[in-house]
């Protein structure tokens, strides 16, 4: 309960930009050549031993080079989860013990860390592995992961400094902010380093023991934030991490009395799966999981006839395109006036056409590849119809590559239905929907923008018109857990817009705030009366 003293206070990381000439970029070149010259140890973490998984062999490829091996993967089993669940419970006790203060300054050292040391290298596994150009890659796995940790260490004091506000006379009211009982179950995309460091870290800094199960197509960067957060300073079995699909690790996890929560990011259907097995053992749980999910997006943007035609296709262009689109955050609809349409289409065409797309380690590239070979396969499929679909127009973009990397251009579809499944799906890669509508329809759109996908993740509005931003904030307000006026959807900053989203976005718990710690703690409140009564008897009984 020791949150009196004063640890360093939080500020966001600076992004390094990797300019031409800069050491950084010296730094992120040497970074590259080292780890692509080697095939990596990829094996599990269970009690601080290395440990080669029992189950089925995943290779993990460079997604624009996927002849290009970067290591490869023995899937945790049954047996291996099972030893993941031990020593955590054997970890609990002295972890749990911890003061505040100790478990911290793990998580500081680790922010400083990958602020200074390792910070090229997670980037560098980052880009191979997740296709990240140098940029995406700093404000992920660098800044965002850094801001996580240095935030979360101040969110943690400010829950276990928060007391009762009220005693009575002679009495003195406490809260005990202790962990959960049993393990915790963090489960990580492939698409953010910063997640996948967050997720398993988050419920260990309030106390608590995890099995952490990253995505295959992330695991480089996911193994070297392990061998980071070791040495930082994590105890053995604190963090216990089971590489592969997962299959093996949920049968043992899902079914086991000690499960405590689970700490989710990824697709909506993988969430829904998950919890429809906690609700199938319900009864056979110690205490009943916490379940915190953050899941997929259908995240727009809608222009008003009063859009600043340049503020929108920037937007649009960074907002959908960043990244491959493959952000839960990314713009994959747009709903723009006719009049505005007319000022932005020409150039979003020509930028979007211009966008580069290729190798990662050529640093001139916007974008790289899309994360695999079944990503690729939806995005081309996604574009056939397009293609083929009367109403749907391919406007820029539109064609795959997967010869050498699993390359798919930026493309523009207009769309004339705003019902069609591009307006609805998540694809998630780099396609964006526009439907152009008639000025004097704007209400009617955004109105029907509120119900017309499942998801409520990102959302923005362009517009100079105060009234008209007040009007579609207030119209559009379930519609989106992170809104953006007059920006695109994406690039959340830790300790600025927490990030989460509601409906089949998500718990909206917020990664890096308060209210997603709070949900790893389980108080304790603590009465301790002075001079107690000795006498039952109450006044009013004469
Ligand atoms: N809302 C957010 O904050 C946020 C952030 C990032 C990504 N996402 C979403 O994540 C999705 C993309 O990520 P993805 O492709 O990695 O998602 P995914 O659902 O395919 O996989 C997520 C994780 O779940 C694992 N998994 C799947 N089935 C499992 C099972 N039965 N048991 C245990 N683990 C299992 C995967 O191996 C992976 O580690 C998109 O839908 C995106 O919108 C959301
Ligand atoms: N927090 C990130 C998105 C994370 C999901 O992929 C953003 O705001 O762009």
């Amino acid at each position: 309960m020791d949150a009196t003293t004063h640890p360093p206070a939080p500020v966001n990381e600076p992004n390094l930009t990797y300019a031409p000439g800069s050491p950084e970029r010296a730094g992120l070149e040497a970074a590259l050549v080292d780890l692509e010259g080697t095939e990596h140890d990829l094996s599990a973490v269970v009690g601080g031993e290395r440990r080669t998984g029992g189950g089925r062999e995943i290779r993990v490829v460079q997604p624009h080079d996927h002849q290009h091996l970067l290591g490869t993967i023995r899937s945790a089993s049954t047996a291996d989860a099972e030893a993941a669940v031990g020593a955590a419970a054997d970890a609990a006790p002295e972890w749990r013990a911890m003061s505040l203060d100790a478990r911290c300054a793990v998580i500081l050292k680790a922010a400083d860390l990958l602020a200074g040391p390792w910070r090229q290298r997670i980037n560098a596994a980052t880009m191979l592995g997740q296709s990240k150009t140098a940029f995406q890659a700093e404000i992920d796995a660098a800044c965002e992961l850094i801001d996580f940790w240095r935030f979360n260490v101040h969110f943690a004091r400010q829950i276990v400094a928060d007391q009762p506000i009220a005693n009575s006379p002679g009495v003195w009211n406490r809260s005990d902010h202790r962990p959960l009982e049993g393990f915790v179950y963090a489960i990580t995309p492939f698409n953010f380093t910063a997640i996948a460091g967050n997720l398993p870290t988050a419920p260990a800094l309030m106390g608590n023991t995890v099995l952490w199960k990253p995505s295959p197509t992330q695991q480089l960067a996911a193994s070297l934030t392990m061998q980071l957060l070791e040495e930082a300073g994590m105890p053995p079995g604190v963090i216990n991490m089971l590489p592969g699909d997962g299959l093996d690790v949920s049968e043992v996890a899902l079914a086991h009395p000690d499960l405590a929560g689970i700490h989710f990011t990824g697709s909506t259907p993988t969430f829904q799966h998950l919890w429809q097995q906690v609700g199938a053992n319900i009864s056979g749980y110690r205490s009943y999981p916490r379940i915190v999910g953050e899941t997929g997006g259908k995240d727009f943007i809608v222009a008003h006839p009063s859009a600043d035609p340049d503020v929108l296709r920037v937007a649009m262009l960074r907002g959908a395109f960043e990244f491959q689109g493959q952000k839960c955050s990314a713009a994959s609809r747009a709903y723009v006036p006719r009049s505005v349409w007319a000022q932005v289409r020409d150039r979003l065409v020509a930028d979007t056409e211009a966008l580069s797309v290729g190798d990662v380690t050529d640093l001139s590239h916007f974008m790289g590849a899309v994360i695999d070979d079944r990503a690729f396969a939806k995005h081309r499929t996604a574009l056939e119809r397009a293609h083929a679909t009367d109403g749907l127009d391919v406007v820029a973009g539109g064609t795959t590559d997967d010869s050498t990397g699993y390359f798919v251009r930026p493309t523009v579809v207009e769309g004339s239905d705003p019902t069609d499944e591009m307006f609805t799906t998540e694809y998630f890669g780099p396609i964006l929907a526009v439907h152009v509508f008639e000025d004097a329809d704007f209400e009617r759109v955004v109105r029907g923008m509120e119900s017309s996908a499942p998801y409520a993740l990102t959302g923005a509005v362009i517009a100079r018109d105060r009234r008209a931003i007040e009007w579609v904030q207030r119209e559009l307000r379930f519609t989106a857990g992170n809104f953006y006026v007059n920006d695109k959807p994406t690039g959340a900053v830790v300790g600025q817009q927490p990030f989460g989203g509601a409906r089949a976005s998500g718990t909206n718990d917020k990664a890096g705030a308060p209210s997603n710690l709070m949900r790893w703690t389980s108080p304790r409140s603590i009465k301790e009366t002075f001079v107690a009564p000795t006498d039952h008897r109450y006044p009013h009984m004469g």
